[in-house]
């Protein structure tokens, strides 16, 4: 047995996902998997700390305490579904809470309390996953592209992966070892935040508001002309630039724009977006596979099904064998089973970094 725990909390600062994966026999099993959701004031706290704050030093320390005791809720969680011991689990990968992603300034930062979490949950812990491959000169993320190519990639078949969760980033697996992945924009953050502000609900379920509404292409245009979309790979990003400060700044413009209008047009940036980058790298693909809390959003998906013109198929990971809000913890998962063997966890033409590295600082539990 090769049992990992993998830890994820994304850019959409609602909770942990969790999953106990098995990795012997060159398979992944998921034994178990988990969600445990971030107290509204933690949410509040680590969307505070996105940006500067005062006291963030120690308002930092604190929150990060409390992620590591969600984590171990999560973990705990995980055991008890499976029935399998603490002891029994070789490590568990903890990727922590981003609140600054600046690799053209050297760093990245995940928010994070690793050496509590192997104290509560008595297992090796792996964390700080992209610190060194920001210090070999590449973007620290994203980082499941490796995962994505080991568990769905195919000789012989050209995939594309999309993660949408508050940012969204592709993975094309070209079916000949060739990886290509980058993080295309805002994949939920936005419509999240939109949403969020005029109904008060953390997100728009299976998309009915933006349903509800129309997309506005002047608006389109002018969140398109964003520079970042037009920048060659390697590239990554965050809540840094995406945030609700440069929607309201692209609004300004719009100040009559109907509200379920602009949330339609949200959900045409995320998928357009997404459909320029896998006709840019992914072109004759069988099919773009979805993860993330992106898959649920129907209204998305079928932009998104737009948007590639009908030439490349949507599907959900769930058509390969691996529900949609798994698979970033299994990715989490896995890398902690490559730092166990000292295996690389990067991949150099994906993040730019200068080559290979071993991804991870183990705390010994
Ligand atoms: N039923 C649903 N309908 C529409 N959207 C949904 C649904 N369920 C989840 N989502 C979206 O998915 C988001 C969570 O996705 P996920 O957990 O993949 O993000 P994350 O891991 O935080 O982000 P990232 O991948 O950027 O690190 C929610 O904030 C919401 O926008
Ligand atoms: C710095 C950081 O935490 N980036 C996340 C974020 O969320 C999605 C996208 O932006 C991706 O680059 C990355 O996460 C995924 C799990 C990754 O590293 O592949």
């Amino acid at each position: 047995m090769a049992l990992y725990i993998g830890l994820m909390s994304g850019t959409s600062l609602d909770g942990v996902d969790g999953a106990l994966a098995d990795f012997s026999d060159a398979a992944t099993r998921t034994l178990a998997a988990a969600y445990v959701p971030f107290p509204m004031e933690l949410r509040a706290e680590l969307m505070a700390l996105q940006a500067a704050a005062p006291n963030e030093l120690e308002r930092e320390a604190l929150a990060a305490q409390q992620i590591a005791i969600h984590y171990a809720q999560c973990v705990a969680e995980l055991l008890r579904q499976s029935g399998v011991a603490a002891a029994a689990v070789s490590a568990v990968a903890a990727h922590g809470q981003t609140i600054r992603h600046r690799p053209e300034l050297g760093f990245t930062r995940q928010t994070n309390n690793p050496a509590l979490l192997a104290e509560l949950c008595g297992i090796d812990v792996i964390a700080d996953f992209r610190s060194r491959d920001v210090a070999a000169g590449g973007q620290g993320a994203p980082l499941v592209p490796a995962f994505h190519q080991a568990l769905f990639g195919v000789n012989g078949l050209r995939r594309v992966v999309a993660n949408i969760g508050g940012i969204a980033n592709i993975s094309v697996l070209h079916g000949d070892g060739r990886v290509d992945g980058f993080d295309t924009g805002p994949g939920n953050v936005l419509m999240d935040g939109w949403i969020a502000r005029h109904q008060g609900r953390e997100y728009d379920a299976d998309g009915a508001w933006a349903a509800a509404g129309t997309a506005l292409p002047a608006l389109l245009a002018a969140l398109l002309a964003e520079p970042y979309f037009a920048l060659p790979a390697p590239k990554s990003t965050g809540r840094d630039l995406f945030h609700m400060d440069w929607l309201d700044a692209h609004l300004r413009a719009f100040q009559d724009a109907a509200p379920a209008d602009v949330q339609a047009t949200l959900t045409r940036l995320t998928a357009v977006t997404l459909a320029r980058a896998v006709a840019q790298y992914g072109g004759g693909a069988d099919a773009v596979y979805i993860c993330g809390g992106g898959a649920y959003n129907g209204t998305l998906l079928r932009e998104l099904a737009a948007a590639l013109d009908g030439k490349v198929a949507v599907a959900s990971t769930e058509a390969l064998g691996v529900a949609p809000n798994r698979v970033e913890a299994l990715a989490f998962a896995w890398l902690a089973y490559r730092f166990k063997q000292r295996l690389a966890g990067n991949l150099p033409a994906v993040t730019g970094a200068a080559g290979e590295r071993v991804l991870g600082a183990l705390y010994p539990r």
